[in-house]
């Protein structure tokens, strides 16, 4: 049977999407016109009120609380591996949908997503958990170091040390990253060491680029659009921009930290509706240690965590935006996709892992590593992720999809290609690669 192809995973084209003030909470604004909630949640084509339940969520109120009036379908799958929350729902419903869901990922009960998630969940009976300990214990210590590189890099005037120290922020903020996406928990704060905010990630991130990565509904695409144009639309970026990107990624890479930051008060500036929350002080915590310990000028230390700022993310920005999302061979919106794509076959089209940090839990948890996974079932701990590699693999074979990575190298050219990529592909999930 002839396989039919769409271009997009999203039906409608976002509302507000090219806003030049690109922010979470239009975003949100935006899903709430689409998404056919009627002002309630949505999950698949059922409509419920989850208003006396948000208090008591386990996984902490704030997810319900921002998601009111959206289709929920693709967190609340990724975000429950038991069956636990499924038994809640018939508590909270309200009424079927009048329209057909927004975005076109399928999670039918055969399908690649549900028989992996349940082969998964199997598996979590008995799997060893001490590895999720140690990466508590990873964060921790990369902290610490952070910390203590800090100290020293004051004390002795060394901007070589500063160097290294926002090297180990910027590892820090990517193991808090695995934290974010699970329960409320303190280590997530961790991810406001450098004026970003792990309560904006849980939307940009979590939210939306997880569940619609490379696609018009992701903001990690959309907010860098201006600068870095990854989607193969020659009307969005011209073929100067294709090419000088290549020149001035690594700037928009170092200021990515403080353009959050300003971002957000320009944000609360023109709309009046504030961005900022306590938990954003974590940001001071690192120079107010400085200048106590260091004793020596504040504007010495003002300087110096500026600099440590604006190398933690740089390094954030290469690791990040080369990690697993950018090769001309991941599936971005405009290429061509099988109609009726399982949610686990999308996010292995716009997914192709990094080779080289598998095996070291280390090296996994500071480079968004065994990804592919991650975006499968983002509040499982990272370290306990390669434990799963053999019910992956054999539902993969099961289901004829190919698994696809590649070490850092290939990704970092890869990545610069498609800044310059305008023609578009088609994804074949059985192709072999490579
Ligand atoms: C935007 C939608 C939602 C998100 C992002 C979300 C997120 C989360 C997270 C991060 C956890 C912690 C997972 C862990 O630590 O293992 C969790 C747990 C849980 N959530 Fe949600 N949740 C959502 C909607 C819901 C809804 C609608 C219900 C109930 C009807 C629900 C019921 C539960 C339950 C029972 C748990 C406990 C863990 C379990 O047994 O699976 N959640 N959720």
């Amino acid at each position: 049977m002839a396989t039919n192809y769409i271009t997009t995973i999203s039906k409608k084209y976002p509302s507000f999407r090219d806003e030049p003030l690109k922010t979470v909470y239009r975003w949100l604004d935006g899903k709430r016109q689409d998404d056919g909630a009627e002002g309630l949640w949505r999950i698949h084509d059922t409509l419920y009120d989850f208003t006396d339940f948000i208090e008591r969520h386990p996984g902490g109120p704030e997810w319900l609380r921002l998601t009111k009036g959206t289709d929920i379908t693709e967190a609340f799958e990724t975000h429950h591996v038991t069956v636990r929350a499924e038994g809640l729902l018939g508590k909270y419903k309200v009424r079927e949908a009048t329209t057909p869901r927004a975005v076109q990922l399928t999670f039918r009960d055969d399908g690649f997503y549900r028989t992996l998630k349940r082969r998964v969940r199997d598996k979590l009976k008995d799997i060893d958990y001490g590895p999720a300990q140690r990466s508590k214990l990873i964060i921790d210590s990369m902290l610490a170091a952070a910390f203590g590189l800090a100290f020293l890099a004051i004390r002795l005037h060394s901007y070589a040390l500063a160097t290294v120290s926002g090297l180990f922020v910027c590892w820090t903020m990517i193991s808090a990253h695995n934290f974010f996406h699970q329960r409320d928990n303190w280590r997530m704060l961790a991810f406001n060491l450098a004026f970003s905010s792990y309560r904006e990630w849980r939307i940009s991130h979590a939210l939306s680029h997880h569940n619609f990565p490379n696609s018009i509904l992701d903001l990690e695409i959309s907010y860098f659009e201006p600068f870095l144009c990854w989607l193969p639309n020659p009307s969005i970026k011209s073929s100067v921009k294709r090419i000088a990107s290549w020149l001035y990624g690594p700037l928009v890479y170092s200021f990515l930290f403080y353009g959050e930051f300003v971002k957000r008060v320009i944000e609360t500036y023109e709309t009046g509706k504030n961005t900022f929350f306590l938990d954003d002080l974590v940001t001071l915590i690192l120079p107010t240690f400085m200048y106590v310990v260091g004793a020596t000028s504040l504007w010495e230390v003002i300087k110096m965590w500026l600099f440590i700022v604006l190398v933690a993310s740089f390094l954030f920005g290469l690791i990040g935006l080369n990690a697993a999302h950018h090769h001309p061979k991941a599936v971005h919106d405009g290429d061509q996709i099988p109609a009726d794509i399982d949610f686990a076959v999308y996010q292995m089209a716009a997914v192709i892992d990094r080779s080289d940090t598998k095996g070291s839990q280390f090296m996994v948890l500071t480079s968004f590593g065994d990804h592919c996974l991650h975006h499968l079932f983002p509040t499982l701990d990272h370290g306990i992720l390669p434990q799963l590699y053999p019910v992956f693999f054999e539902t993969c074979r099961e289901f004829e999809t190919v698994y696809r990575e590649l070490p850092w190298l290939q990704q970092i050219i890869g990545q610069h290609k498609q800044l310059a990529r305008v023609e578009t592909m088609t994804y074949k999930p059985s192709e072999k690669f490579n």
